[in-house]
């Protein structure tokens, strides 16, 4: 549904997006996270033919962004930093409008307005002017608008970042409701949180490159490491972290808790509680300890930084 290959894009000589390959499958959230200024809304502006690639391509909904931009925009739904709205008209007016542009007969498009502008709790707003809206109530009416169609894929460039938390809710439910119906979406987003609870797999991008891609459990294995499981138990550890290290690799300990790593926990864990019975040891809880996309966001930059500073092993003295 979404398909880039090598995308590059340069402004002069600077370099915002430097050979991006995505694949996103029909029904799936991708989101794209990265600091400021490192390609996320160049890119999603090439993939909606706003901006000419310098190279690469790009495929969306089947469509090609460069030799087909009508079939694109015809297929996908857009919000963009700058959204574009006409300040002097009517909310509703300005949903009818676009209902038109996209050929959609008269009923379709109100009812389409109606039923969206209530479910991002705008429908007070309807014959309001847009310069009187709030910034997030623009932000609202803007996605409506990118969903006014019901485009089968979407791309949202920050869709919450002026949003209350309530608002923020509505706009992810809305999110996980379209998915449901096999709607493709790519976000780009500084909220990690929001990521972790809508996207299938995410990308980070630095300096116009991707330098992650999968899904969070993957990238949790690749950049921090095993999964890291906490025991607690009913009284004092009494030597248990050496009873069981020929079954896993026990990371740290405390009175009456200890950690371990295992790259396998659905054989590692019965085998420990296992040990605990024969021992007599009684288990409060087994539980894992979940890694946070901030854990491994930050990792990934950091190994980033780190490989930019190390020295060029094909430079001469
Ligand atoms: N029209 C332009 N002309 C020149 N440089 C540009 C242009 N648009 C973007 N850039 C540069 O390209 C780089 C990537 O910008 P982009 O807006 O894609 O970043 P971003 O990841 O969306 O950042 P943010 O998280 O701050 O929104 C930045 O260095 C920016 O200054």
């Amino acid at each position: 549904m979404i398909e880039t290959e090598q995308l590059t894009k340069y402004f002069d000589d600077f370099r915002a997006v430097d050979r991006v390959t995505l694949h996103v499958e029909p029904g799936e959230v991708l989101a794209m996270l990265g600091p400021n200024g490192a390609g996320k809304t160049t890119t999603v502006r090439m993939m909606t033919s706003i901006l000419a690639p310098t190279s690469g391509s790009a495929q969306i909904a089947g469509f090609d962004v460069v030799k087909q931009p009508e079939r694109v925009r015809e297929h996908v739904g857009v919000l963009t930093e700058q959204h574009g709205l006409y300040e002097r008209m009517k909310g509703l007016d300005y949903l009818d409008f676009f209902g038109q542009v996209y050929h959609m007969p008269r009923d379709l498009r109100q009812r389409r307005a109606l039923d969206l502008m209530a479910r991002f709790g705008l429908e007070d707003a309807l014959d309001r002017r847009i310069g009187e809206y709030s910034k997030g109530m623009k932000q609202k009416l803007a996605l409506v608008r990118a969903m006014i169609h019901d485009p089968r894929v979407l791309l949202l460039d920050e869709p919450t970042s002026a949003m209350d938390p309530q608002s923020a809710k509505q706009v992810r439910d809305a999110i996980i409701d379209l998915q449901k119906g096999e709607r493709t979406f790519l976000i780009t987003t500084h909220n990690l949180t929001e990521a972790q609870l809508l996207a299938d797999r995410i990308a980070i991008i630095r300096r116009g490159r991707i330098i992650a891609n999968g899904t969070i459990d993957e990238l949790a294995q690749h950049f921090i490491g095993q999964p890291r499981m906490e025991l607690r138990i009913n009284g004092s550890l009494n030597g248990l972290a050496s009873d069981l290290t020929d079954l896993v690799d026990v990371a740290s300990s405390g009175p009456n808790w200890l950690q371990y790593h295992t790259p396998d926990p659905y054989t590692a864990n019965p085998q420990v509680l296992a040990r605990c019975a024969a021992l007599g040891v009684a288990v409060v809880t087994l539980s894992p300890l979940t890694q946070t996309l901030e854990d491994i966001y930050l990792q990934v930059v950091a190994e980033d930084e780190a490989q930019l500073h190390q020295p060029d092993p094909s430079a001469t003295e």
